[in-house]
């Protein structure tokens, strides 16, 4: 057993495996009943995510139930901001919440802070690569930097990231230097997960789709390229995939643009445009989340096609976002089974 039977990476290295490989975005999370047990006894959400025993164990919960071909370390992409102290919260039903940050703050951030902060997260890495299967890729991750400075800027969550769009309009100079901080810091942070055992990484930019297309080129192309170029300058064979959701046809060229690896893709992306990106790099994607509550045949048909369309060359079968908490854990056996071709 060594690294060569990690199937996730094969595929990063461009080979088509059938079945594909398959892991889930935000696979730990609270439609499982042991994840919300040891929510109850973590504290804050925080806490669970700078503990390294309780964070190693909610990574493990979804690899012991699914034998999922991939672990993703348990953590926020919005530990970046809660290092910058920049005062993050969670709580239930409201979501993250945060001190929004003004032009004059973007100037003045102090970055030393950061990675004693994040020690913790990185000791997590560590813990789970002693602990996982060995077969089992272990992914790291962090949010792109447009991504989280969406977060940052309005302080909260948005429907349409209007905050973050208006920022960077009417404080361009500011805004830029923002995804540069974060863009480097993410840089060092990806590199500690790779160094602490980390396999690959996912760069999330969950919020890519409400750019136009030059903002897309600037604020999402830009920074993860910057993000890339800086991995590799250190570890030239990093394994990095990229996930830009509702980019749609900007994502033409996305993985030659950034140097990521693979992309990840939204359900929203066809299947046919999929192939065509799939001829240029490995993809990763993209069942609606939904069916996963909706369950059955519904669930069954939209995995094959999606196995029909994109399973003769290199895929990562995934949702095409993150698992819902009304996701039924049930269902995502059947996933698992039904992908592994184990169903009748
Ligand atoms: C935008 C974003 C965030 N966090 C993340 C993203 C990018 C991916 C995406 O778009 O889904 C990424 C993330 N968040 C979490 C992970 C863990 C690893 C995994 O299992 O995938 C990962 C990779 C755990 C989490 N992160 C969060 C939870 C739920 C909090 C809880 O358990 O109380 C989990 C399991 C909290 C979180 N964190 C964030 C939000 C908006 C929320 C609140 C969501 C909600 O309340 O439904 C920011």
């Amino acid at each position: 057993m060594s690294v060569e039977n990690r199937k996730i990476l094969k595929v990063l290295q461009g080979e088509t495996l059938s079945p594909p490989p398959i892991w889930l975005m935000r696979q730990a999370g609270r439609y499982l009943p042991e994840y919300r047990e040891t929510r109850k006894v973590a504290g804050s959400f925080l806490d669970l995510c700078y503990s390294p025993e309780l964070a190693t164990e909610v990574t493990l919960q979804p690899i012991r139930r699914y034998g999922f071909d991939a672990a993703i370390l348990f953590s926020d992409i919005l530990v970046i901001p809660d290092a910058l102290k920049r005062n993050v919260t969670f709580s239930e039903g409201v979501g993250p919440e945060m001190t929004p940050i003004t032009a004059d703050e973007i100037y003045a951030l102090s970055i030393n802070s950061v990675f004693p902060h994040l020690n913790p997260v990185l000791d997590t890495v560590e813990k789970l690569r002693a602990t996982l299967p060995h077969n089992t890729t272990l992914l790291g991750f962090c949010g792109a930097p447009w991504t989280v400075a969406t977060y940052m800027i309005a302080g909260h969550g948005t429907p349409d990231q209007a905050p973050a769009r208006l920022f960077a309009y009417r404080e361009r100079q500011a805004f830029l230097r923002l995804l540069d901080i974060l863009a480097d810091l993410s840089a060092e942070y990806l590199m500690g997960q790779l160094e602490a055992g980390a396999d690959a990484v996912q760069i999330f930019d969950s919020w890519a789709g409400v750019l136009g297309e030059d903002e897309f080129a600037d604020f999402c192309v830009a920074p993860v390229k910057r993000i890339v170029d800086t991995v590799r300058a250190r570890r030239p064979d990093a394994k990095i995939i990229a996930f830009a959701k509702g980019a749609g046809i900007l994502l033409k060229d996305y993985a030659r643009k950034t140097g990521a690896d693979a992309i990840g893709l939204d359900w929203s992306v066809p299947l046919s445009f999929a192939a065509d990106l799939q001829k240029e790099s490995p993809v990763q994607g993209n069942l609606d989340p939904m069916l996963m509550i909706a369950s059955g045949q519904p669930m069954k048909d939209g995995a094959s096609r999606i196995l029909d369309r994109l399973g003769n060359g290199p895929l990562i079968f995934n949702l095409g976002h993150g698992i819902t908490p009304q996701a039924l854990p049930e269902t995502v056996s059947e996933l698992v089974r039904h992908v592994r071709g184990e169903t009748a």
